[in-house]
């Protein structure tokens, strides 16, 4: 395991290989942390402007990243030396260690460096009023000076795409979790969404708050009474043509609630951490399997019975 990244509030000191802080003002986001931390993990906009060119990014990996995937940085015209390009031979190699609510967090490989640098964009809350609002931290462990001349490029992006989207409709998601067992539910339809398995929720309500719509929703579809508790991950834009955002809640059962029944759906699931990767989850929700894993174990996380 890579170490863990330097404190970012202690200012870089000269001659340890740290990368120079960009400018406080570029760090202020006004998005809500769950908008920001999804932009941070886009993918295409973590090669496009951390990697030298779009056309680099791989293929390999959705459209957000996770916490495994592994993508070609170009070094490019900036570069120190010109290393024959993204993934060939000598290239740079970046590994995501984390994309989750907390930022992003890279580990980059190449010839070039003496072992691993390390770019972590560490994410804080701001609330102040009605205004959400949060920072951005940057750390860096022998981050190569080409790149760190890009980070500026790439965090004016994720402000961009983060005011874009936090305007979109919102999707909410249920995140049930009872004695370390997750609630999923099978789709009975559409047809290309049929078999596969989700969380409890829907469309939120002009007017309406996203816990009521979370209630609302497990009343509707599990004929129960849950208590939505926090946010879950980061966002997940469900795809670029129906332009909405799945946000997810944490939710316990309502004391005296009754068992949660399929009321629209196939089939519900109390899913175990064994079972949890291995579920045909729709895509968007693949995308949250680390943060809904962090969830069961904090409550207990039990493994599915054989
Ligand atoms: N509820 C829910 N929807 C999800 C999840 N993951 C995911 O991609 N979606 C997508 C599927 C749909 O395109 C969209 C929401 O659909 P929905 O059918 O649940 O919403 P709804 O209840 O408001 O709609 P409707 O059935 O009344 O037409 O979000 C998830 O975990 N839960």
């Amino acid at each position: 395991m890579p170490a863990e990244l330097p404190d970012p509030e202690e200012p870089a000191r000269a001659g340890t290989g740290r990368m120079p802080v960009v400018p406080e003002s570029a760090l202020t986001f006004d998005a809500p942390v769950h908008v920001v931390a999804a932009a941070l993990r886009h993918t295409r906009t973590v090669t496009g402007f951390l990697g030298a060119t779009a056309e680099r990014a791989s293929e390999a990996v959705g459209e957000l990243l996770l916490a495994g995937d592994r993508f070609p940085l170009a070094v490019g015209a900036d570069g120190a030396a010109d290393v024959g390009g993204a993934g060939g031979g000598s290239g740079v190699m970046g590994t995501v260690l984390r994309a989750d609510e907390a930022g992003l967090r890279l580990r980059l490989d190449s010839p070039m460096f003496r072992g691993s640098a390390l770019l972590g964009f560490v994410l804080t809350e701001r609330a102040t009023g009605n205004r959400s609002r949060c920072e951005v931290h940057v750390a860096g462990e022998s981050v190569p000076q080409w790149l760190s001349g890009r980070v500026s490029a790439y965090l004016a992006a994720v402000r961009e795409l983060a005011s874009g989207w936090a305007s979109e409709p919102v999707v909410v998601g249920t995140a049930l979790v009872e004695g370390g067992m997750l609630l999923a539910q099978q789709r009975r339809y559409p047809a290309h969404h049929a078999g596969s398995w989700e969380l409890p929720g829907g469309r939120v309500e002009p007017g309406e708050g996203e816990p009521d719509a979370v209630v609302r929703e497990c009343r509707e579809e599990l004929a129960t009474e849950v208590v939505p508790l926090e946010r879950v991950g980061t966002d997940i834009p469900l795809s670029a043509e129906s332009g909405m955002l799945l946000r997810v809640w944490r939710a316990r059962l309502a004391v005296g609630a009754h068992p949660p029944v399929p009321v629209e759906h196939r089939a519900l699931r109390w899913i175990g951490l064994s079972r949890l990767a291995g579920l045909e989850w729709l895509e968007a929700d693949r995308l949250l399997l680390d943060s809904l894993r962090t969830i069961m174990v904090a409550e207990g996380g039990k493994h599915d019975s054989k």
